[in-house]
């Protein structure tokens, strides 16, 4: 058989399989969701909108979004057996782990029994993740039993009502809104290729998006906002955050929340998220944050000509808000949930079991010793 030789570490530029969900890299602004770009998306959209349109293939009319919102609304509840689970769980476990194990636990009470349950699956997983870190974050930092079953109309306002005891403003829940909507999907990204993987061997829904979870926990990946607002939150100043910049790249480090495997100048959602970042230090009347990551910004295309990812500027975005940091990854998994069952879909619809192959690198043919003749 005629050998295809392929190169480029970690599979890059090579084409993994089809889809119709999502370009990155190409056409208009560079990002488009079922050919809607993402800047007019995130100029008109409702995110339960986009989700729709990512799961059900087509936008909503009026009464199928009415609809849909009240059908996200109605699996806001968390049944008895998850909530003790989530209990469980100590306040110093990463709220990604509790995502993990909030996706695995739901497979567990609520089972896909067949492809024909998917799109109910999705559905629950859009409602329920919210809550299911809302409410182990209250219980292990507060000892509070929280009702999940709000009647917000936005996934956005549903979460920061639960995080917080209160619903949010206008501002935060437009700023949540856009947020989950530039989140919600990107083409063959490492966790959804993960959800795809598992996809392919006929796997069940639950399991694929608690492998994707576990891969966005990283910090190359969705881990990138927590790693990003780290840093910026230990400079003072602008002037500050350049040298600190500076140097860390004397000393090679990664800086997290730049750089992208497929954008080359830039990522279309950071000039998005950055609007939303300066309207929300606006309105908390900070002086430090927002500029020391402008400063960041420019330092790193100046000496390095690397470009903010949507990560960067989500950071002091979501602390504008008053989001605790470590939660700042779980909200990218209850928007890329919508992406990763989309792909789940697709990939079942037109399914072969995604099987590459390696280049093998280790010794030629060894002959056997019995282990007492061993060195
Ligand atoms: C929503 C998301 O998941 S977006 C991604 C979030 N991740 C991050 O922000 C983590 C920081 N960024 C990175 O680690 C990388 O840019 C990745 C993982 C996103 C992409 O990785 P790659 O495709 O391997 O990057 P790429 O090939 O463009 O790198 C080119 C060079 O720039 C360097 N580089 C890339 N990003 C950065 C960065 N953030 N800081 C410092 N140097 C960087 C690489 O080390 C590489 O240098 P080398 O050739 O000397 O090894
Ligand atoms: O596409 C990628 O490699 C990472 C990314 O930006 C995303 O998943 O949103």
């Amino acid at each position: 058989m005629a050998e295809q030789k392929l190169s480029g570490a970690g599979l890059r530029g090579q084409s993994a399989g089809e889809t119709a969900l999502c370009t990155v890299g190409k056409s208009g602004s560079g990002l488009t969701y079922r050919g809607f770009d993402i800047q007019t998306l995130a100029n008109n959209a409702r995110f339960e909108e986009v989700a729709y349109l990512l799961l059900k293939g087509k936008l909503p009319n009026r009464a199928e979004l009415d609809a849909y919102v009240a059908r996200l609304k109605s699996l806001r509840g968390l049944p008895d057996a998850l909530r003790a689970v989530l209990e469980q769980i100590p306040a110093d476990a990463h709220p990604m782990d509790v995502m993990r194990t909030g996706a695995s636990m739901l497979g567990n009470l609520e089972t896909e029994e067949s492809f024909d349950a998917q799109q109910d699956v999705a559905d629950r997983f859009v409602a329920a993740l919210p809550s299911i870190i809302a409410y182990w974050y209250r219980f292990s930092h507060g000892g509070e039993r929280i009702e999940t079953q709000t009647d917000d109309d936005s996934t956005g306002a549903h979460f920061l009502h639960l995080l917080h005891g209160r619903a949010p403003s206008r501002l935060h829940a437009d700023a949540m809104n856009v947020s989950l909507i530039l989140y919600a999907e990107h083409e063959f990204n490492a966790s959804t290729f993960t959800a795809r993987v598992c996809a392919s061997t006929l796997s069940d829904l639950h399991s694929c998006v608690t492998g994707a979870i576990g891969t966005l926990r990283g910090p190359l990946h969705g881990g990138a906002n927590e790693a990003a607002m780290e840093m910026i939150e230990g400079f003072d100043s602008p002037d500050d955050a350049e040298r600190g910049m500076l140097e860390k790249l004397e000393r090679k480090e990664k800086i997290m929340g730049f750089g992208h495997a497929i954008y080359r100048e830039s990522d279309p959602r950071n000039a998005i998220i950055k609007k939303w970042a300066a309207k929300l230090a606006d309105d908390v009347g900070d002086s430090v944050l927002y500029p020391v990551s402008v400063r960041c910004e420019e330092v790193m295309w100046r000496e390095k000509k690397l470009f903010c990812n949507a990560d960067f500027f989500h950071a002091s975005a979501y602390h504008f808000m008053d989001i605790p940091t470590k939660l700042f990854t779980p909200i990218f998994v209850m928007a890329r949930v919508t992406g990763w069952c989309a792909h789940v879909f697709e990939q079942r619809a037109n399914n072969r079991i995604i099987r590459p192959s390696a280049d093998y690198t280790g010794p030629e043919h060894r002959d056997w010793v019995p282990i007492d003749q061993r060195d």
